[in-house]
């Protein structure tokens, strides 16, 4: 079986465009002539090992796919043929129901003769048709053709079969995890977490103070969306299991205090976590827990910045240029120039990645410089600026010092309010009248580079919002070293504005600084790739 996974998935994937459910049946035969009753099979050793290589395999030859491996069917056969009331004969007294119903059913039976073909799908949509609630029009597919030559090598690679090893399996299990994006490596984890768990199964998903640390922690999905995702999955795979999912704020959580736990799943990465966890419940007077180590999954495509083993953190750093929300209408703003505004916290890098998106074929609008220009001598907002801030700002030659109109502002919400109901509505019409000037041009698309955009509710100047986003302790230091300021005054001026997460809240488009230059320029150049391709479809359907 090993073996044939691969192929099996990689001829599956050219089929199915979502989700995978594999159904387990060793020695299922559906050309006999009698149709075959779904068996209980029971949980091994060996069945661990395919359901790891299954997800390994997944994620390098079907990884758009979300494969679930179902275990509605794994049960200890002495229990089952005990004639233990609890446990029916069947393992389906009635079909489950998932929550995608299958479309297509696809099987690696062999078929020894061509003409059997109908009756073996006929045989295998009755089959499934007993084991889940399917769509009325399910459909059925042999692998067979495509798999046959491996399964012709397999055959001189045969092994003396010998008695497979029972798995041993525990009444409460636990685990705990960020949980962010559901990817392979969580999948085997809750898979084979599930095949070991007979009656509780506890997990322990972060939130808050243990998110802080994470890199791109803005990304990771809402604590609600992790546990539905979580549940559905948990809920396909081994419905009969009683799944409780708690939130997790410190390392340990409910996996030190519950004594009915038996048994935690960790990854070679995670072991010592395990052992500090039975620790800590050896000094609340509670028994060790048995740690199951699963291996971790290999990301066949991880790039240099990100880790060898499939992780969150990598899939996030992945999402970085993509489109990650549809732009919301902006059928009152001419459709061209495409107008993007790019936004992010002091000392993030937005600059650089606009003066990236000019040296592309961008219009850069640099704010910033637009702002300066406002308080040159004179002008409106210098007259008002001088009225609401006091002469003692004006440098010796009369211009406004902004060093000290700033140490007036950032940090007092008030005063940076005063200043900016005054200068907001002028860079405002600067900006307007330098995409009017484009559209003239015939240029095809702006940036606007504008560091408070979301606070100004400039939004519907723009058809797209990017975000810039790098951590905070990083942003201080480089607002420090760049501007001379204080740590404090750094500070200050971040707090001034919309934190990280909100402003990705509000983003179609997230970038990140916080790598090698060679990192951000690969980042650009895919987001902008990624426009031109929307621009394109945008001007078809024009
Ligand atoms: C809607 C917009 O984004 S317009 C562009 C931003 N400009 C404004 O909001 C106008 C009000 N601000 C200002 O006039 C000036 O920033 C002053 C006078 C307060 C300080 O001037 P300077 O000392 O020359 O600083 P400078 O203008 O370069 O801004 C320094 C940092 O303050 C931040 N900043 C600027 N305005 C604001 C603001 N209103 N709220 C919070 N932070 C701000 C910028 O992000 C900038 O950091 P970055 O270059 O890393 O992004």
């Amino acid at each position: 079986l090993p073996l044939r996974i691969a192929p099996v998935l990689s001829s599956a994937a050219q089929l199915v465009e979502r989700t995978l459910y594999v159904h387990l049946h060793p020695g299922l035969n559906l050309g006999s002539g009698s149709q075959p009753r779904p068996v209980f099979i029971p949980p091994v050793v060996d069945l661990s090992t395919v359901i790891s290589r299954l997800y390994s395999n997944a994620a390098n030859v079907c990884g758009h796919l979300d494969v679930r491996v179902l275990l509605t069917n794994v049960h200890a056969q002495s229990a089952a043929c005990n004639g233990n009331q609890a446990i029916p004969n069947c393992p389906f007294p009635t079909p489950q129901s998932l929550s995608h119903s299958p479309e297509v059913v696809l099987t690696d039976f062999p078929l020894q003769d061509p003409g059997q073909s109908h009756q073996v799908k006929q045989c295998l949509q009755r089959y499934t048709g007993r084991c889940y609630v399917c769509s009325p029009s399910l459909h059925s597919e042999l692998l067979y053709p495509q798999i046959m030559k491996l399964q012709e090598k397999e055959e001189g690679l045969k092994e003396p079969e010998e008695k497979a090893k029972p798995l041993e399996t525990y009444s409460d299990v636990v685990v705990g995890g960020t949980f962010d994006r559901l990817h392979g490596a969580h999948r085997t984890l809750l898979n084979i977490s599930c095949l070991l768990a007979d009656r509780r199964f506890l997990i322990g998903v972060c939130d808050q103070a243990m998110l802080k640390k994470k890199v791109l922690k803005e990304l990771i999905q809402p604590y609600s969306l992790r546990v539905q995702k979580l549940e559905e999955f948990l809920q396909d795979v081994k419905p009969s299991l009683n799944v409780e999912i708690v939130p997790l704020d410190d390392p340990f959580g409910a996996s030190i205090v519950d004594p009915l736990l038996q048994c935690i799943v960790v990854s070679e990465e995670t072991r010592k976590g395990g052992e500090a966890v039975n620790k800590k419940r050896a000094e609340n007077g509670l028994p060790a827990l048995i740690l199951h180590e699963i291996q971790l999954l290999k990301d066949a495509h991880h790039t240099e910045i990100e880790e060898e083993k499939i992780s969150s953190s990598s899939l996030r750093s992945r999402l970085l240029g993509t489109l990650l929300t549809p732009p919301k209408d902006t059928s009152h703003l001419p459709p061209f120039p495409y107008v993007i505004g790019l936004t992010g916290g002091s000392g993030s890098g937005k600059s650089s990645i606009a003066r990236q998106l000019e040296a592309l074929g961008a219009v850069r609008i640099d704010c910033d410089k637009l702002g300066h220009e406002v308080y040159q001598p004179g002008t409106a907002a210098y007259h008002r600026v001088l009225e609401e801030f006091g002469s003692d700002l004006l440098n010796e030659d009369k211009t406004i010092n902004r060093r000290a109109l700033g140490k007036k502002v950032f940090g007092n919400q008030e005063r940076l309010k005063a200043l900016t109901d005054i200068v907001w509505p002028e860079i405002a019409l600067l900006v307007k009248s330098i995409i009017s000037q484009a559209r003239e041009e015939g240029k095809q698309v702006c940036v606007v580079d504008a560091a408070v955009l979301l606070e100004a509710s400039w939004t519907d100047m723009v058809h797209e919002v990017w975000v810039t986003v790098i951590p905070e302790e990083e942003a201080v230091t480089r607002i420090t070293e760049r501007d001379g300021v204080t740590k404090e005054e750094a500070l200050r001026r971040l707090q001034s504005q919309w934190s990280n997460s909100k402003q990705v809240e509000h983003a179609n488009v997230v970038l990140s600084t916080l790598w090698q230059p060679e990192v951000t320029r690969k980042q650009v150049l895919k987001a902008w790739d990624l426009l031109q391709k929307r621009l394109q479809k945008r001007q078809q359907a024009q």
